[in-house]
């Protein structure tokens, strides 16, 4: 089972516990922990609010955005969940909304309509996350920032290239969110052969788009017997829809926008396993883009180990089949592209 199944589990637990005990309140050792999100009215933003208002390890949920978020925040606040809820509108409170923040969601900016590709955000999602990116280096230099705002290729790197220049870069406490492809790869495999869901382990690499999200299956683990093994064909339709999931949501959503609660489920995951890094809990360890040795490409998505300090260490990839060392090597090429033009933009603004 995992932690936010566990956590949602708990959290309904607790509120059956309270509302039978009418708030008589119990003791509980939690570690006091803040979690601001940023675009928290946002499609992703506002069920994202309520999993992380969930979750047992946040004790103080800052919602900020633009406009929208008392509404927001006051709505999660009434949730009979430990954390306290407050709403951030507008950027004179943007740096109350950070000050003090353990961990820093980014799911601000445009999403994808029908035909565009996530580059297609660049010239819109570029600067909003820059300017976000440079609050949080003022405000909460120390905090973990869990990127989601597309393209992720560049936007990651535009954030690490900021906060150099800021001279409060830690590649240990950035990441690029992809926990989604995870998510994805996990529910389109244990479908295909007829497993429980929660028993499949399927590695995904690279970037956040099209073919830089690499899933590795010739590494997929599951427990139980499968009903089907699955053909080189098989494979490679699993590898395309995986690439394509997210094209997947925008087209069926028709202009209405692009994944916004698999994708705050996927962003939860993520999130509260920075926390856990952060709490110290054992073998914390998660999918995600960061700054990486890896591979030839600066940043790139593999398995990281978290802890106390973010990031500790950058697994490899293991062993690849034929063809996905040809899917790396595709990977490698349009994801340093993506790459080199973020760190364009941020030196330069160049769009
Ligand atoms: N990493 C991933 O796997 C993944 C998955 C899905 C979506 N996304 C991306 O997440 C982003 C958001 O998607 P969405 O569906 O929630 O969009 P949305 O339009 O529903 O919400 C975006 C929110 O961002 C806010 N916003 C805009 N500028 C802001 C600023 N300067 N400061 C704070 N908030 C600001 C908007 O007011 C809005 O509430 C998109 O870029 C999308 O492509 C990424
Ligand atoms: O596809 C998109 O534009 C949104 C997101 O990156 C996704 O994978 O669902």
């Amino acid at each position: 089972m995992n932690s936010l199944v566990r956590a949602s589990k708990q959290a309904l637990q607790n509120a059956a516990r309270s509302y039978a005990s009418r708030g008589a309140g119990g003791e509980r050792d939690v570690v006091p922990r803040k979690v601001a999100i940023l675009g928290a009215a946002g499609g992703i933003g506002q069920p994202l609010s309520l999993l992380m208002k969930m979750s047992p390890h946040v004790t103080n949920l800052a919602l900020y955005d633009i406009a929208g978020t008392p509404g927001v925040a006051a709505d999660v606040s009434h949730m009979n969940t430990i954390a306290k809820v407050k709403g951030f509108a507008g950027e004179d409170q943007l740096h109350e909304a950070l000050e003090g923040s353990d961990v820093v969601i980014i799911p601000a900016g445009v999403p994808r309509k029908p035909g565009m590709t996530r580059d297609d955000l660049f010239k819109i999602n570029a600067s909003i996350v820059q300017g976000l990116i440079k609050a949080c280096g003022e405000a909460c230099p120390k905090a973990l920032l869990n990127i989601i705002s597309n393209p992720v290729n560049s936007t990651v790197p535009i954030a690490a290239e900021t906060l150099k220049a800021m001279g409060v870069y830690d590649p240990k406490r950035l990441f690029g969110v992809t926990t989604l492809d995870l998510v994805r790869a996990r529910t389109f495999y244990a479908d295909a052969i007829g497993v429980d869901v929660n028993s499949v382990d399927v590695p995904v690499v690279g970037g956040h788009a099209g073919t830089t999200i690499l899933p590795l299956f010739s590494q997929a683990r599951h427990q139980g017997q499968a009903q089907k093994e699955l053909s080189a064909e098989e494979i490679d339709a699993l590898t395309k829809r995986t690439q394509d999931g997210g094209t997947e949501v925008v087209q069926a959503k028709a202009g209405k926008g692009s994944a916004t609660l698999s994708m705050a489920y996927a962003g939860a995951l993520f999130a509260d396993s920075c926390l856990r890094g952060l709490n110290g809990t054992a073998q914390t360890s998660e999918y995600s883009m960061v700054q990486s040795e890896v591979t030839s490409c600066p940043f790139f998505a593999s398995k990281v180990r978290l802890g106390p300090s973010g990031a500790e260490e950058i697994l490899g990839l293991g062993e690849l089949n034929e063809l996905e060392q040809k899917g790396l090597d595709v990977a490698i090429a349009e994801l340093t592209a993506s790459v080199e033009k973020g760190v364009k933009f941020a030196k330069d603004g160049s769009l």
